[in-house]
């Protein structure tokens, strides 16, 4: 009757059957059965785990072909989990039983395969239990001690189950490189071990190696009581292929023993098994001590019979080693080729990864490159802009005067001549304005130098403002200053000299700490016709600057004033010469 699909937990109930398989084999099947009836209500995963387990079961029934059917369907159920690597591997089972040995090794290969990938080391370990397991079947003895020493390897202490299962297929081994008292020492230890944690299917095998041993070791006594409980113990569990096993073994043990009833009885479990390759081997034991045993018991032409038929099968079991041999050479052939085929593309690989290195060796050393170039532009730009601004302030310094901060005399006189060619080209005028401090020599002389500078700053600073922009101020001597002014006649030029007098005149000194009065003389002089640049400019206003000086200071003379009065001049020229304070 179907379970209820809605109450189950399928992953649960498969990890219980997967479980009850090796402890109660019977109560796994009905299980299965069970199951089986809500197959459509699973998801694909949980089909195909289901399906591994069915085929699984087939192959202790002996249903080899159905067990190929089922296993293959569940292989795209189950992808890409580590149930395809049993999938494999129990295929592998069922081909081996079957004697086609040549697909036995492809699923094999194909289950090697996926090794590498399973991650688990606890299913890794099993793997390699799986893979020893089909190698003693196909009776490949090293690969058999090959794997179960790397399952053991991968072992910890803990791992006691799988230290012991590898430990079984190294005493297959053992047996099979005939070292008799070690294989049955090894199975005895495993024997035990699985016994007392409840795993009695492995137990018995364990058992059987145990049997088998004492058989080869010519104990027939002791072969015959393990043989006989390893045989109740597969009974239990219906493992058809080792029953049929441990009856070909028992007819040799009780022939040796010389029990004729027993060979026989066991014997006909034997001999009346179907023509299945899978026999032939104990066929050909069972037939050759049936030969043996009737030729004893003097009945020659039965045992020229079962002679005969022993020869049949020993034929048949040459064959098959033949056919074993030469699948196992393919297998190893195409894993050669494709491992040399790995090294080639691992080879490939490290010379793709070198190259790699290569190219960001070369992109690092070119960032590098780059960065340095980039940063000594940058670095080099900073000096270039720093050294500008350098020369800037030094070709600014060179053409200032130090103490007022106004423009000297060189750079004044630099900056008129363009501003004049400028304007009179665009037919302005022009107007110079020379001055001079009164009797500053007096100031000097009264109140010390300091009180002298600190009155040539304050007489820049009071003007400075009053300048416009465009004009030139200038020092032009120790006291003595310009101011030019382009595109401003004569009359303007009197009205700034006039505006600068006052407020010279209106200087404050008390900060100075000391009380006293500035003044200075001014001439001014405006374009005339004649006048190509703006020396003879110059030159009028210091001839009008002469001229206020000898007026009494204080005051500001145009040159066309002087002009009117030649006498005066004159006299002027001749006062300058000897100053009166
Ligand atoms: N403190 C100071 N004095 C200066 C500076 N440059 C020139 N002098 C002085 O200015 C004085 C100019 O004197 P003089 O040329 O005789 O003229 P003055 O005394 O002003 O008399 P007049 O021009 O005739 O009114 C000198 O004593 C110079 O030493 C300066 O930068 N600082």
């Amino acid at each position: 009757m179907p379970l209820m699909a809605a109450t189950i937990n399928f992953d649960e109930a498969l990890a219980e059957l997967e479980q009850l398989q090796h402890t109660d084999l019977p109560s796994a099947i009905t299980k299965l059965h069970e199951l089986e009836a809500d197959f459509e209500h699973m998801t694909r995963f949980q089909q195909g785990r289901l399906l591994v387990f069915k085929g699984t079961s087939f192959i202790y029934a002996g249903q080899y072909q159905e067990a190929l059917v089922t296993l293959i369907q569940s292989e795209n159920l189950v992808q890409n989990s580590d149930y395809l690597f049993s999938a494999y591997s129990y295929e592998a089972t069922a081909y081996i039983a079957l004697r086609n040995f040549k697909d036995a090794f492809v699923v094999m290969s194909k289950s090697l395969g996926l090794i590498d990938r399973i991650e688990n080391i606890d299913i890794k370990r099993a793997a390699y239990l799986r893979l020893a397991s089909l190698y003693s079947a196909m009776g490949i003895k090293e690969e058999v001690g090959s794997y179960a020493a790397k399952a053991e390897s991968l072992a910890s202490a803990d791992d006691v189950k799988d230290i012991c299962t590898a430990k079984l297929y190294l005493s297959v081994y053992q047996l099979e490189l005939e070292a008799f008292t070690k294989a049955f020492d090894e199975f005895q230890y495993t024997h035990d071990f699985f016994e007392s944690n409840g795993f009695p299917l492995i137990s018995f095998i364990a058992l059987k190696g145990m049997g088998e041993s004492k058989l080869r070791l010519q104990e027939y006594s002791a072969a015959v009581a393990l043989l006989l409980k390893a045989l109740k113990g597969y009974e239990s569990f219906n493992f058809q292929l080792e029953i049929n096993s441990v009856h070909s073994l028992l007819t040799e043990a009780y022939f040796a023993l010389k029990q004729s009833a027993e060979v026989v009885e066991h014997a006909k479990f034997v001999t009346s098994l179907p023509n299945d390759p899978s026999y032939t081997e104990l066929k050909h034991t069972v037939f050759k001590v049936l030969a043996g045993l009737n030729a004893e018991n003097k009945q020659f032409e039965q045992a020229y019979e079962f002679s005969k038929k022993e020869q049949y099968y020993n034929q048949l079991m040459f064959d098959e080693a033949k056919m074993k041999t030469l699948a196992y050479q393919a297998a190893k052939f195409n894993a050669d080729e494709q491992s040399r085929e790995i090294n080639l593309l691992n080879k490939e690989r490290e010379l793709y990864v070198a190259q790699q290195t290569v190219k960001e060796r070369e992109y690092t050393n070119m960032l590098m490159f780059v960065t340095i170039l980039v940063g000594g532009l940058f670095f080099l730009g900073i000096l270039l802009a720093v050294g500008q601004m350098q020369k800037r302030k030094f070709m600014r310094m060179a053409r200032m005067d130090a103490l007022t901060g106004i423009l000297n005399r060189g750079a004044g006189q630099e900056l008129g001549e363009n501003l004049f060619v400028q304007a009179t080209a665009r037919g302005g005028d022009f107007c110079v304005i020379l001055f001079d401090l009164d009797f500053f020599k007096r100031i000097n002389d009264s109140f010390g130098h300091g009180t002298g500078d600190w009155a040539l700053k304050k007489v820049v600073d009071s003007l400075k403002s009053h300048i416009r922009n465009g004009d030139v101020f200038a020092r032009i001597g120790g006291e003595e200053f310009a101011i030019l002014l382009p595109y401003a006649d004569e009359e303007k030029g009197m009205e700034v000299a006039e505006q600068c007098r006052a407020r010279i005149e209106a200087i404050d000194t008390q900060h100075s700490g000391h009380k006293f009065v500035i003044t200075a003389s001014f001439g001014v002089s405006g374009l005339m016709a004649d006048d190509l640049s703006l020396d003879p400019l110059f030159h009028r206003a210091d001839m009008a600057l002469y001229a206020a000086k000898a007026n009494g200071r204080n005051a500001v003379v145009r040159y066309s004033d002087i002009l009117k009065c030649d006498k005066q001049a004159t006299d002027l020229r001749r006062h300058i010469a000897s100053p009166s304070v």
